[in-house]
């Protein structure tokens, strides 16, 4: 299985200074590093901070969460198929909410290949203590970042006295008690501390991890094709707390699994045209009586 790790952080709070760090870790390891880097913009001049020889996927323009979720899975495909590598480093956008972003980790594709580590969030110390001054929305996301991460760096240390390092601590471990907190000047983190970090696991069926609030996911396999009406009807008995499902579903009668999708309470069905795993991923809260029908 190929660790995965995701850096989520505002704006320019050192997320690809982190990159940079680890990747020289990694590799001093002796282990084999590929990365996976969202940007915004049409251009992606975080790039040239990765060393030529590391692997090197992009989804530019777009964000990995929301709308881009597939583009990235087919990228993160395409290095899967085309690279070896042992420990894959996703840079989200600073505009990315991180568990969004794991839409397209969670793929059923990869769930026998990935093992998600969790999401380390780089936060702006500086920043945090003026948080206030941020537009709502933005402060929204800032503070989102914090609450879903399974690692904490308080970056930035060097702009702050002592007292501001003690109260940021305080504040953020208050946002988020389940993290570890380390405090950083230019994400300086021994990449052994990422490596201990692991992103909340439920049962032997989850293949693929979980965020904090209890975000859950399952991998359900079919054995046989199903009616479609027999799933939709069991679709509508799923409890609110399931936010998402995406895979293959194997119908009887026909050919291939259908592509399916399922978001707030909406399902979508896609002819596909290979045969692909007839198995689906399903994330939300609470997930232990859900079974296929
Ligand atoms: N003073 C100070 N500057 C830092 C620290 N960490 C990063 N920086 C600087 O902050 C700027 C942004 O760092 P990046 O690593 O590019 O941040 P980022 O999160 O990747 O930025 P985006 O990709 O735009 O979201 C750079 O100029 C860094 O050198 C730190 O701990 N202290």
């Amino acid at each position: 299985m190929i660790d995965v790790y995701l850096f989520s952080g505002f704006l320019g709070s050192g997320k690809t200074t982190l990159l940079k760090h680890m990747i020289g870790q990694v590799k001093a390891q002796g282990l084999k590093p590929a990365v996976f880097m969202n940007e915004l913009g049409q251009t992606n001049f975080d790039s040239d901070s990765v060393d030529d020889g590391v692997p090197l996927k992009e989804l530019l323009d777009g964000c990995i969460c929301c709308s881009g979720s597939e583009k990235s899975e087919a990228q993160i495909q395409t290095l899967l198929a085309e690279e070896t590598f042992d420990v894959l480093m996703i840079e989200t956008t600073g505009a990315a909410h991180p568990v969004e972003a794991l839409d397209a980790i969670f793929s059923p594709l990869f769930a026998e290949r990935l093992n998600f580590k969790g999401i380390i969030t780089v936060a702006d110390s500086k920043r945090w203590l003026s948080r206030d001054e941020l537009s709502p929305q933005i402060r929204s996301l800032f503070l989102e970042q914090i609450r879903h991460a399974d690692l904490i760096l308080a970056n930035k240390m060097d702009l702050l006295t002592e007292g501001e390092q003690a109260k940021t601590i305080f504040e953020l471990q208050s946002l988020n008690p389940a993290a570890q907190i380390i405090q950083t000047v230019h994400s300086k983190v021994p990449f052994k501390q990422l490596e201990k970090t692991t992103a909340k696991k439920s049962d032997d069926v989850v293949k693929a991890p979980v965020a904090k609030l209890n975000l859950d996911t399952r991998v359900l396999r079919f054995e046989a094709g199903v009616k479609r009406e027999r799933f939709e009807e069991w679709l509508r008995t799923l409890p609110d707390t399931v936010y998402r499902i995406k895979g293959y579903v194997p119908l009887e009668g026909d050919k291939y699994p259908h592509a399916f999708q399922y978001a707030y309470g909406m399902a979508q069905w896609l002819p596909e045209y290979m045969k692909m795993q007839p198995q689906i991923v399903v994330i939300g809260e609470g997930l232990e009586g859900v079974e296929l029908p």
